[in-house]
């Protein structure tokens, strides 16, 4: 008989929720901290990898940023962002939707064209290299002010051919979407897709301004909805999926084990729920490893592993016609 995990590894994943400078493993970012003669705070990997103890998300967020500072070139985005798809072409994810944070580079005087061709040459070449499809989502870093925000989305203007939605990351609390009320606007006039991080650390009331006040298309993470049976309701009648993260959560400490992780009873509830792996360098695991953290940690079913992969087909931005093929073939695994 064939286990779940065994099962897990096989099928078709999609990647909803993925910071792409999240993927930056300790290695590879002493190798390009080298390269370009960028001092780093920590003199080894083994003391890089033993500061990635958080508490809550602030804890990671200041060390993303000092992570992500080494990045300089186009050569940089590439690299880093092909090393990701190689990992995750070989855990059979066949769809990938990436944020990346151009205030984040732009501060430290990286241009918009740098980041984004870079991280787009690398997206175009796994489709070649192995039919894996993607899209690109441009993310406003939430701690700074709506009018940065405008400002970014005009250097993103001259690409827009390559940006297919707009995101809202970075610390929660004190920085509810209504905030970039007017910018979200803006976006969904120029035809983007629009999604916001909500109720990972913040109130149900964030994803509500979320859903009703900014309309967003999909919720990453979204736990915290839960604490609200209206608000529930209300996403279900959007039929919204909730880009949930299990390993980013317990990292930091969104749940404080795996056996509480509310994924199965999102599920419970008939909301659409997908896996997803977030920053998976400084959380712990990748796309399989997510599944594979469900599957021992909260003795998910097979029915329900096989409704998170769905979730993850329906839920993506990709074309119709390749949804249809990866649930025929998700079909196949599980019959
Ligand atoms: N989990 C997360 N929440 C908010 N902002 C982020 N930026 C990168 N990862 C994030
Ligand atoms: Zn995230």
């Amino acid at each position: 008989m064939e286990t779940l995990i065994e099962l897990s590894k096989k099928m078709p994943k999609t990647e909803l929720h993925l910071h792409i400078e999240g993927t930056f493993e300790p290695e590879q970012m002493f190798a390009i901290a080298q390269r370009n003669q960028v001092e780093l705070k920590y003199n080894t990997v083994d003391a890089l990898k033993a500061a990635y103890q958080f508490t809550n998300l602030q804890d990671f967020l200041d060390l993303y940023y000092q992570g992500m500072s080494v990045l300089l070139h186009e050569a940089d985005f590439y690299d880093l962002t092909m090393a990701y798809l190689e990992k995750v072409h070989s855990e059979n994810v066949v769809h990938v939707e990436i944020f990346f944070d151009p205030q984040g580079h732009l501060s430290r005087g990286v241009s918009f064209d740098v980041q984004i061709q870079g991280i787009y040459n690398a997206l175009q070449d796994a489709e070649k290299k192995w039919g894996m499809t993607s899209k690109l989502i441009m993310s406003f870093l939430r701690h700074l002010s709506e009018e940065s925000a405008f400002e970014t989305l005009e250097l993103a203007k001259p690409h827009l051919k390559w940006i297919y939605g707009i995101g809202l990351d970075s610390s929660e609390v004190g920085h509810p979407p209504e905030k970039f009320l007017r910018v979200f606007e803006a976006c969904k006039n120029l035809g983007l897709k629009i999604t916001a991080h909500a109720g990972e650390e913040g109130p149900p009331d964030y994803v509500w301004q979320a859903i009703e006040q900014i309309g967003v298309d999909r919720i990453d993470h979204g736990n915290r909805a839960l604490e609200d049976d209206k608000l529930i309701e209300a996403i279900k009648q959007r039929n919204l999926t909730l880009t949930v993260c299990p390993l980013s959560n317990l990292k930091l400490c969104v749940v404080n084990d795996m056996k509480n992780h509310p994924i199965k009873n999102m599920l419970t509830l008939g909301l659409n729920a997908t896996v997803n792996s977030d920053d998976p360098a400084y959380f712990g695991g990748y796309m399989n490893d997510n599944y594979a953290s469900l599957i021992n940690g909260t003795s998910i079913s097979k029915e329900e592993l096989f409704q998170l992969a769905k979730n993850g087909i329906t839920g993506s931005w990709m074309e119709d016609h390749h949804k249809e093929r990866h649930l025929k073939h998700l079909n196949a695994l599980f019959e």
